[in-house]
């Protein structure tokens, strides 16, 4: 907030002139009641009623002067800390990723920074606001009947009380609301995304239970909330006027003994009821401010979440000239962060050396490992023990953003953006020109389908666009992978989408760019494999075998049945709930 503190500061202030000009108004009723009004002076009269009106048009002028000073800057703030989350979400690492759930992300991005804004704009202010006209309210009140002043001030005491209990149990209920809401908005997400598995399965109806106990909790929440609410509320009603009632009736009975002036009367009642809105919003504001501060918290977690370190590490110069890299690892050990303490690692010592130009494929059966091997390199993780060299170089050593102009990946599930197809593509090299990105895409054997599109490379593809099928947005990846001649390519099983004409057209094409670069390679099958100069047999968490395909075919009997398509008895190789043991 430091950017609006100027204005923000200004906005409080004239906000106090406008609430501390309405106690004016009373002392104006007061002299108009006692003086022109008893003496019977018309002129003054009028003189009164036009000082109460300008005094009112004063106090209207300056709320709009005050939204006018914040509405910008506030909407500045709003904006500049969803950039700074966006900004942290990007560069935090992939082990982040995998404990939050998308909706508690996207929550805190959208609802808990709209709580943040609505608090600046309106809450913040007014508690200033309310506080320094509530203390020269109470000063006028005691010095016009000290008296009258200090039995109508008695309630003060037992809401004090109130509002400490009502803020203990108010800010667990908001913060449990709004966990709640990020719980939901992943429901919903993971609906929407799911559509076809839930259409297919006939499942709408269990995930429509799921959804709807999931609303009911949240319904359970904000019940419980507003039921905190209405008591403090109700009681701040009710204790103010109960003690108005009581200064009213002993105020009356004093104007009847002579003891108090009937205009004195008037102007203490006009005061107190110029104070009792600001007493009244008390409960509302307390609430505002919980839901702010909790949604503050909620922020916080994620802008205090550590990001990877050795970010600001010099260029070391490895990315000239661009010529394939020799890519080793040397005793690579590897555990999720969120994995049982007891689970043995995912990865227990892998050595493996890929000569710079060398195609080496990766094979091993499903959960062994091998997306987690691969995904080490782009250090999307890092790894537990063991380093991963490039030129000798070894990767923690490298900045991250020189290391991924180095290094490529296609995934096995191809995530496109709402961009055009050359813009996704593009987005592979930081410097490739659209020429690249039309060999890239012939490359990926993806130019004939692309220049179908309504509106060839042009097309807008990903959530907002045209839907491609699951063979074209992998050729798509792949095209994404190789656009920016890397110096290692990774491809996670690539073409595991693509009939075998197609897969063999890609085949083809990809020959001359693996001829050019260092690249791994996943394959499940014979085809893919065969594109490597050598495979490695990735099981138990180590590299059991390193040969050519033939070689493995021959001596290596897992390696054998792995390439047949049969599940082997002897081949352990998966560690966790992904593995298939018979
Ligand atoms: N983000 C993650 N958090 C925790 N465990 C994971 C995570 N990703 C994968 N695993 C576990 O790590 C193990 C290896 O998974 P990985 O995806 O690397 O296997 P894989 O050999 O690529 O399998 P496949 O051939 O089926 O693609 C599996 O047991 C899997 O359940």
């Amino acid at each position: 907030m430091r950017q609006v503190r100027v204005r923000l500061f200004l906005a409080c202030l004239l906000a106090t002139i406008a609430s501390c000009l309405g106690l004016v108004m009373p002392l104006v009723l007061k002299w108009l009641v006692d003086g022109p009004l008893t003496s019977g002076d018309l002129s003054g009269i009028w003189l009164g009623g036009l000082v109460l009106v300008l005094l009112g048009a004063t106090e209207a002028g300056i709320f709009g002067v005050r939204r006018w000073l914040t509405a910008r800057p506030l909407a500045d703030v709003e904006a500049s800390m969803r950039e700074s989350l966006y900004g942290r979400l990007q560069r935090l690492p992939s082990a982040f990723h995998d404990r939050w759930s998308s909706g508690q992300l996207l929550s805190r991005g959208t609802a808990d920074l709209g709580q943040v804004h609505a608090f600046l704009a309106q809450p913040l202010t007014f508690l200033v606001v309310n506080a320094v006209t509530f203390v020269a309210g109470c000063v006028i009140l005691l010095e016009q009947q000290w008296v009258l002043g200090l039995v109508l001030l008695v309630p003060v005491v037992p809401l004090t009380v109130l509002c400490s209990w009502f803020q203990a149990r108010h800010v667990l209920a908001s913060r449990r609301a709004q966990d709640l809401e990020g719980d939901l908005t992943t429901l919903v997400e993971e609906s929407i995304r799911g559509i076809r598995v839930i259409k297919g399965f006939g499942r709408h109806r269990s995930q429509a239970r799921a959804f709807e106990k999931m609303v009911f909790e949240v319904r359970g929440v904000e019940l419980h909330r507003a039921r905190l609410l209405a008591s403090l509320s109700g009681m701040f009603v009710l204790l103010p006027e109960i003690a108005m009632g009581t200064t009213l009736a002993l105020g009356v009975v004093q104007v009847a003994d002579g003891t108090l002036a009937a205009g004195t009367l008037v102007a203490f009642l006009a005061t107190v009821l110029v104070l009792r809105p600001v007493v009244e919003s008390t409960g509302p504001l307390l609430a505002m401010c919980n839901q702010a501060a909790t949604a503050v918290d909620r922020y916080c977690e994620i802008m205090d979440e550590p990001l990877p370190t050795q970010d600001h590490l010099p260029d070391v110069g490895l990315s000239a000239p661009p010529r394939p890299a020799a890519l080793a690892f040397e005793n690579v050990h590897f555990q999720y962060p969120n994995a049982s303490m007891d689970a043995p690692g995912v990865l227990r010592g892998v050595d493996l050396r890929i000569e710079p130009g060398e195609t080496m494929a990766l094979v091993g059966s499903t959960g062994s490992g091998k997306t987690t091997l691969v995904g080490l390199v782009p250090r999307l993780y890092e790894p537990t023990a063991g380093r991963i060299t490039l030129d000798g170089q070894d990767i923690a050593d490298l900045p991250r953003s020189q290391l991924r102009t180095m290094v490529a990946v296609a995934f096995e599930d191809p995530a496109l953006f709402s961009a055009s197809v050359m813009e996704n593509v593009l987005m592979g090299g930081e410097a490739a020109t659209e020429t690249d990105g039309a060999w890239a895409l012939r490359v990926a054997q993806a130019d004939g389908f692309v220049h179908l599109l309504p509106s060839g490379p042009h097309t807008q593809v990903g959530e907002q666009g045209l839907t491609l099928s699951g063979g074209e947005r992998q050729r798509l990846a792949l095209a994404r992978a190789v656009v920016g001649r890397p110096r290692v390519l990774i491809l996670d099983d690539p073409l595991s989408a693509l009939d075998i004409h197609t897969e063999a057209a890609v085949e083809r094409a990809l020959r001359q760019v693996l001829a050019t670069t260092t690249a791994l390679i996943v394959a499940h099958r014979p085809s893919t494999a065969l594109l490597a100069d050598r495979v490695a047999l990735l099981s138990d968490g180590v590299v059991a075998a390193v040969g050519t395909h033939r070689e493995l075919l021959k001596t290596n009997p897992d390696y054998a049945l792995l390439m047949s398509g049969i599940e082997p008895l002897t081949l352990g190789g998966g560690t966790g709930k992904g593995a298939k043991t018979s």
